[in-house]
């Protein structure tokens, strides 16, 4: 069995204001995950807003240092371990890519689409300039758009759903082990968010790549998930096989969740329509 994700004892303490009158956040609070398969599966961790998700994803995509503990993608330590042992960024890209909330954010405003998948590529899959053209071609058919339609163009040239499609194609070069997905389809037009998340599902057939899937909403998570996690105040209080945990849910927080789901599951019915 291969780790797909393993988190053990990760723990941030933010701190607001300055010394000696700053007040610790612990925004992480032991987070063990453990999440074992040969098949690729889609991970949600769920939790309402301040429960510590986007922290999670920062730290596991090494953008924040955690304050201890340690992160294992694809049975290599990424996180936490010093020195020679942790993957250099190129090599560590190659197994763990990010997707945003705000694909906007992404890129710059001044600087073509298609020179940052060139760049991926490149640079992380460190393919030559003809094998970059066709992995990048490959990329943006496996989400629905043509290289033709893409090349040249600049990010406001773009839908928020096209745009957030290019950066899924982006993150899919490397074909890394995992895909970290922050809140990738919050600021996604509703009509065109299915469409974005039905890609996940069968990305992670196609690229056979795992996702993490971090969301506050419990209906898409449902949808997708083959595992859940629930955060609360920077813990993991459930985790389990996705059907297993909305259907029998054990702690009170996931039940409180759940308690909104017929709302949110109406709208997103509509949403798919
Ligand atoms: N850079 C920071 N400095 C100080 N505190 C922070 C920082 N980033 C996050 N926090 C705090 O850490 C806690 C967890 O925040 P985090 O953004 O990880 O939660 P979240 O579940 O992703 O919330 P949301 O859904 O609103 O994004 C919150 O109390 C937040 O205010």
């Amino acid at each position: 069995m291969t780790t797909i994700l393993k988190t053990e004892g990760l723990r941030k303490v933010y701190h607001l204001g300055n010394f000696p009158r700053n007040i610790p956040v612990h925004a992480l609070n032991d987070v063990n995950l453990n999440i074992e398969s040969d098949e690729p599966v889609i991970i949600s961790v769920v939790g309402e807003s301040g429960s510590g998700k986007t922290t999670l994803a920062k730290v596991i995509l090494r953008l924040v240092e955690p304050t201890s503990g340690k992160v294992t993608v694809q049975d290599r330590v990424v996180v936490g371990e010093r020195g020679k042992g942790k993957p250099e960024k190129t090599e560590f890209l190659s197994t763990v890519q990010p997707i945003f909330q705000n694909p906007f954010e992404a890129f710059s405003r001044y600087r073509t689409v298609d020179s940052y998948l060139y760049e991926t590529a490149t640079r992380v899959k460190k393919l030559n300039k003809l094998g970059a053209i066709d992995a990048v071609e490959e990329a943006l058919a496996s989400v629905g758009l043509e290289y033709k339609d893409v090349r040249g163009k600049y990010p406001n040239q773009f839908s928020g759903g096209e745009l957030q499609r290019v950066s899924i194609a982006r993150a899919l070069i490397p074909r890394p082990g995992i895909i970290v997905a922050d809140e990738p389809v919050s600021m996604i037009d509703a009509s065109r968010r299915m469409i974005i998340i039905n890609l996940f599902l069968s990305l992670k057939q196609e690229y056979r790549t795992s996702i993490l899937y971090i969301t506050h909403d419990l209906a898409t998570a449902y949808y997708i998930s083959d595992y859940i996690a629930v955060m609360n105040h920077g813990s993991i209080v459930e985790f389990g096989k996705a059907r297993q945990v909305l259907s029998d849910p054990q702690h009170a927080y996931t039940r409180l969740l759940l308690d909104s789901i017929p709302t949110t599951k109406k709208k997103w019915e509509r949403e798919k329509e």
